[in-house]
C-alpha cells in the first residue's frame, strides 16, 4: 500500500500563506503530480507530507492511518530534491547502497538492490566514480536510484529534472513513467513545468498561491479547466481569453465581433463572460461560419507548425497553423473559431460555466 491523504494543510511563514487549505488524495501506486507557478507552495506541500514541516494546521494520513505527528524516519518515503544531495567523497555505488546501510541490510542484500536498480537507471558503468566524475544527468540518475534502491511508502520528488538540459528533461520524463510502471509504487512529483506535468501524471494537482484549484487527469485539467486561471496556466500556446457576454443566439464581444452562442451553453443573456479557445481550436483557414475578423500581427514559426498572432480589437488571439502559412502584418484575416470546443468563464468569478450541454 502508498497512498497519501492530506487534509486541510495551512502553513505561513510570517506574512506569506505558503498552504491555505491544501487537501489532496494521492491513491497507491499513482504518478501524481503538483504544477503550480514558483511560490505556490508545491516544496512546502511536499515537505509536509515528509513530516519535514510544522503545520499550522491539517493533517497526513499515509494509509489511512494519521502520520501527523510522526518523525520523516517514521513515515517511511523517499524524498528527491533538485539539488541531487549525495555525499561527494563516496562512490555512486556507496550512495544508492545509504539507505540500505542505514537499514543494517547484509552486503550481498545490498548489492542485488543496487544492481537491480542500476541496471533499471542504465547506470551500472558509473558505479565506481565520484560525483565529480559525473555529468549533471548522470548524478540524477545516481540520487534517483538511491531513492529507489528501498521500497518505501512513497517517493516523493522536488522538481528532479530541473537542472537538466532540455534533451536530458525530455529523456528522462520518459525514462521516469518506465520506471514509475516497473516500479509500480506511489510518486509524488512537483514541478512548475506544466509538459512534464501532462506527459507524465496519472492525475495533476494544479496549485496557486496554497491553495489547489483542480484535481483531475492531464486531459481533464487540458480540456476542462476548473477556471479561467488553470485554462490560462495550463497549455502552450496560452489560450486566448476574450470577454464577451450571450444576447440571445449570439456570443457578443466586448470588442464588437459577434459568434453564434455555443450550443452547449445554457447561460444567461448580459452575464459577464470570458471566452477561452486554444490555438488548436482557432484555424486562419475558412472552415465554418464561426469567425472572427482581425489582423495578422505575428508569425511565429516553431518547425513542426506556425503559432500566428491576429489582433482582433486590442487582444492577440494565437493561432495553431500549417508550418508553411505566410502573411503580411496588417493583413485582414478571418480566424475560424471550433466553438464546440472552446471555454466560456464567469468573468467575475473566473469559474468555467457548466459543460453539461457537451
Ligand atoms: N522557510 C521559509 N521561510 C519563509 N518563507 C518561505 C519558506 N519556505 C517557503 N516560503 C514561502 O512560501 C511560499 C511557497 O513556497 P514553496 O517553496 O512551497 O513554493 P513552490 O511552489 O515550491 O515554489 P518553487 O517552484 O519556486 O520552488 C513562497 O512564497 C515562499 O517564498
Amino acid at each position: 500500500m502508498g497512498t497519501v491523504s492530506v487534509h486541510g494543510l495551512c502553513k505561513s511563514f510570517g506574512e506569506v500563506q505558503a498552504l491555505d487549505g491544501v487537501t489532496l488524495d494521492v491513491p497507491d501506486g499513482a504518478f501524481f503530480v503538483v504544477l503550480g507557478p514558483s511560490g505556490a507552495g508545491k516544496t512546502t506541500t511536499l515537505r509536509a507530507i515528509a513530516g519535514l514541516e510544522k503545520l499550522d494546521a491539517g493533517s497526513v494520513h499515509l494509509d489511512e492511518r494519521d502520520a501527523t505527528g510522526d518523525t520523516p524516519a517514521a513515515r517511511d518515503l523517499a524524498m528527491v530534491f533538485q539539488s541531487y544531495a549525495l555525499y561527494p567523497r563516496h562512490t555512486a555505488y556507496e550512495n544508492i547502497a545509504s539507505p540500505l546501510r542505514a537499514r543494517r541490510c547484509s552486503s550481498s542484500e545490498v548489492a542485488a538492490a543496487v544492481e537491480q536498480v542500476s541496471s533499471l537507471l542504465h547506470i551500472e558503468r558509473l558505479l565506481q566514480r565520484r560525483p565529480a566524475q559525473l555529468s549533471g544527468g548522470e548524478m540524477q540518475r545516481v540520487a534517483l536510484a538511491r531513492a529507489l534502491v528501498r521500497r518505501p511508502r512513497a517517493f516523493l520528488m522536488d522538481e528532479p529534472l530541473t537542472n537538466l538540459d532540455l534533451k536530458l528533461r525530455v529523456e528522462m520524463r520518459t525514462e521516469l513513467t518506465r520506471i514509475h510502471r516497473s516500479l509500480g509504487g506511489t510518486f509524488v512529483y512537483v514541478t512548475n513545468d506544466q509538459v512534464e506535468a501532462l506527459s507524465m501524471a496519472d492525475q495533476v494537482a494544479v496549485l496557486k498561491e496554497g491553495k489547489v484549484q483542480q484535481v483531475g487527469t492531464p486531459t481533464e485539467v487540458y480540456e476542462r479547466p476548473a477556471n479561467q486561471w488553470v485554462a490560462g496556466f495550463v497549455g502552450s500556446p496560452r489560450i486566448s481569453l476574450l470577454a464577451c457576454h450571450v444576447e440571445g443566439d449570439r456570443l457578443v464581444g466586448a470588442e464588437g465581433w459577434t459568434l453564434p452562442r455555443p450550443r452547449w451553453t445554457t447561460v444567461e443573456d448580459g452575464r459577464p463572460l470570458l471566452l477561452g479557445v486554444r490555438a488548436e481550436d482557432l484555424s486562419v483557414e475558412q472552415r465554418g461560419n464561426a469567425s472572427l475578423s482581425g489582423e495578422l500581427y505575428g508569425l511565429e514559426p516553431l518547425g513542426d507548425r506556425t503559432v500566428v498572432d491576429v489582433r482582433v480589437g486590442t487582444k492577440i488571439l494565437k493561432v495553431k497553423a500549417r508550418p508553411t502559412v505566410t502573411g503580411t502584418p496588417g493583413e485582414r484575416l478571418l480566424v475560424t473559431v471550433d466553438l464546440d470546443r472552446a471555454h466560456l468563464f464567469d468573468a467575475d468569478t473566473g469559474l468555467a460555466l457548466s459543460e453539461a450541454g457537451r
